[in-house]
């Protein structure tokens, strides 16, 4: 079958399933992908196409026409075998109402999984070289499931094998949705659904889309504007190029979502029990422990700040900032100098780390693939938006240098000129930085007091400054 007659059938299955598909067509870009575009002017706010619900495939259909037992198979266990199970297996089950979308689905990714080997060793150095081999033995865990299945259910082998999996495993990871997406009400455990059609659409940040469930139909509204002939997006949500790398096999230019990924250690920390019991609790929301992210924000008021405080405290801090955690009202911000000061070295020393592993060289191949041109847009944009953190956190850092020296200055034998030093130099600057200084009531000397109880208080051993990026 040729590629137009493919599109053509596969239209002419929605329209006589009920869809709604008089103002698009599909057409393929250079790379061969395709896409949807405007076949009549499309105003916004208008219904574009829309999906009949029965025409989507969720994992009670998956379990219940699958053709061995899936009970006890994780969800995207049984609707990657089902997947695979209507590709595969379709000279035998032609009658299937999928058979059209399943002949449209592409027959190859540019996800990790179909990387080359030299195309892998380009990730070197990026925090995508540990997350692709995390991803691979991941998905192989979920083969080796099924093939443990298969065997207890005497169902044949040889219509599942690894590649055949991968590329199941890859139609979910780049084209399927999260049930309660489409329907709002539904709310079960997360769950993916294949949606034909909709899973044609690309993407494009920030693009403005509805998807609403109305009378068992699935609309797509776009928010804008649609001439004859220009390709209507969709829209994947805010995600960054290395979320796109991995699970969709693409990459964006400049994209406004990129972020850096940093990865702490503080498995040897004695208090990481605690500590990780915070960074779960919904204060901080996170699900994995390991990993944070530096969005694009003002370095002051993100999140790995936060975090990083938490790290580098030591135990009186985490008794004394116990209520903060408790009380989800209260701002985990400035803790005390020591903390905020080993905060902002590490911090440094997290950005050093990641520069010189982005600067790592690598070899790139003549024969510049799709996925090898991915990656050299990923590389080079992380090391853009290094440059430009860096560049604002160096200037973060002018505010630090003045508690540096007050902190590694310690108390000074003539504490009188260190308090005169102190009231009429450093409060000043201390107070504008640092508003919760002038809110210390009584005089110089009480201050005085204050920042030295502080710095005793919260005094760190050298072995405690070790443990963070062991
Ligand atoms: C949900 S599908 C979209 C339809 C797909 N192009 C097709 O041929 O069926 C997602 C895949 O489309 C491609 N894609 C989507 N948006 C893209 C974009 N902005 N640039 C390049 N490729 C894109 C990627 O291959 C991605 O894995």
């Amino acid at each position: 079958m040729e590629i137009a007659e493919k599109e053509e059938s596969f239209l002419e299955w929605l329209r006589t399933k009920g869809a709604k598909v008089d103002l698009i067509e599909i057409k393929k870009d250079p790379n061969g992908e395709n896409g949807v575009y405007a076949k009549k002017k499309i105003s916004p706010n208008e219904v574009t196409f829309s999906v009949p619900q029965e025409l989507v495939i969720d994992s009670e259909i998956s379990r219940a026409l699958l053709p061995f037992d899936s009970m006890g198979l994780p969800d995207i266990v049984a609707q990657i075998a089902y997947i695979v199970h209507l590709k595969f297996d379709s000279d035998k089950i032609t009658n299937t109402k999928w058979l059209p979308y399943i002949r449209i689905l592409p027959e190859k990714f540019s996800t990790i999984g179909f990387f080359t080997e030299a195309e892998l060793k380009l990730l070197k150095g990026t925090p995508i070289e540990q997350s692709a081999i995390e991803k691979i033995s991941l998905v192989k865990n979920m083969y080796n499931q099924l093939v443990e299945k298969l065997k207890q259910t005497g169902y044949s082998e040889k219509e599942y094998t690894w590649d055949k999996f991968l590329w199941g495993y890859s139609v979910y990871a780049s084209r399927s949705f999260t049930k309660r997406l489409l329907d709002l009400k539904f709310d079960g455990p997360v769950s993916e659904v294949l949606v034909p059609l909709f899973d044609m659409v690309n993407h494009k940040p920030k693009t403005k889309v509805t998807w609403e469930n109305s009378n068992n139909n699935l609309n797509f509204t776009p928010g804008t504007e649609y001439n004859v002939g220009e390709e209507i997006f969709n829209n994947y949500g805010p995600k960054s190029n290395e979320e796109l790398l991995m699970g969709y096999g693409f990459c964006i230019e400049n994209n406004p979502f990129d972020y850096l990924r940093v990865k702490l250690n503080y498995e040897k920390d004695p208090l990481v029990a605690e500590k990780k019991m915070w960074f779960l609790n919904e204060k901080f929301g996170l699900n994995k422990l390991d990993l944070f992210i530096t969005k694009l924000e003002s370095f002051s008021n993100d999140l790995i700040f936060k975090i990083l405080r938490v790290m580098v405290m030591n135990n009186n801090e985490t008794f004394l900032c116990h209520s903060a955690f408790t009380d989800l009202d209260k701002d985990l911000g400035f803790i005390s100098y020591r903390n905020e000061l080993l905060m902002i070295n590490t911090f440094e020393k997290l950005l050093y780390n990641l520069k010189n592993k982005i600067e790592a060289h690598v070899d790139i191949p003549d024969h510049k693939t799709y996925n090898v041109v991915n990656v050299l847009v990923y590389r080079e944009d992380s090391y853009k938006f290094f440059v430009l953190q860096n560049l604002e956190f160096n200037s973060l850092l002018e505010k630090y240098n003045i508690c540096e020296k007050l902190y590694s200055g310690g108390v000074p034998e003539d504490t009188k000129d260190f308090v005169e030093d102190l009231s009429t130099q450093v409060f000043p600057i201390l107070a504008k930085e640092f508003p919760e200084i002038s809110r210390i009531n009584g005089d110089t000397e009480q201050r005085l007091l204050w920042v030295v109880g502080i710095f005793d208080t919260f005094y760190i051993s050298d072995e405690e400054e070790g443990i963070l990026l062991a």
